[in-house]
């Protein structure tokens, strides 16, 4: 929790108390549903709640701002980006039942009132978002596949309406066709080694009528 307020000092007391509640609310469900590795479990602010914020430190989310967390598994980055931008309204979706059982569990242990969620494969999911958020799902034209279509109309944020994905390592390779795609590196935010080759990925969509 230390962690978390050196990176974002300016925390409500809210905030501070939901951030401190996710250890014993993941500890607990994931000894009925295991959601989250042991190993990790134990690292859980450095790899999942510092690493999901690595998004808020490269973009800010508006109040009324719509963000759609693709592939949430245990709620990977949406449930950190949630308590961080409680005016925001977030979509967080899974195609295994388990893991949203697990997101609802912690919404509702957090009393979090921004956040559904949603069991479901995202080609069936419909709205559209300022941003699509997300970690580990899958590379990026099959990702782009299946978010394309649910890109909101009006920008209101610095960077342009799009995804912003949580990604490893050398990209060079999947990117090579994405010309507009910006790549932030965590290391350059965060100074723990876990971060060296972290980074955000911002790719920019169209809106599609
Ligand atoms: C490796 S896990 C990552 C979970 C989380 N984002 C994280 O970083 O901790 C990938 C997740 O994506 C989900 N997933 C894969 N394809 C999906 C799809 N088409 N629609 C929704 N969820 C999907 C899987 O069920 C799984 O929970």
């Amino acid at each position: 929790m230390e962690l978390i307020q050196r990176y974002f000092p300016e925390l409500t007391e809210t905030q501070i108390a939901q951030f401190s509640k996710l250890e014993t609310l993941y500890q607990d469900w994931n000894l009925k549903i295991n959601v989250v590795s042991r190993k990790d479990i134990d690292e859980l602010y450095l790899r999942h709640v510092l690493h999901s914020l690595g998004i808020a430190k490269v973009q800010s989310f508006l109040p009324d701002s719509k963000l759609l967390d693709v592939g949430t598994g245990g709620g990977f980055p949406g449930i950190p980006l949630a308590i961080m931008f409680p005016d925001s309204q977030f979509h967080l979706v899974d195609s295994i039942a388990k893991k949203i059982k697990v997101v609802d569990e912690v919404v509702t242990g957090l009393g979090l009132t921004n956040v559904k969620t949603s069991h479901s494969r995202v080609e069936d999911i419909n709205g559209q978002f300022d941003f699509i958020v997300s970690r580990a799902v899958a590379v990026m034209p099959t990702f782009v596949h299946w978010v394309k279509g649910k890109i909101a109309k009006t920008q209101r944020h610095e960077l342009k309406n799009g995804i912003l994905y949580l990604k490893g390592g050398d990209l060079t390779e999947e990117l090579q066709t994405y010309q507009t795609a910006t790549i932030y590196n965590l290391s350059d935010i965060y100074k723990e080694d876990f971060f060296e080759t972290k980074k955000v990925v911002h790719l920019p969509l169209k809106y599609r009528g």
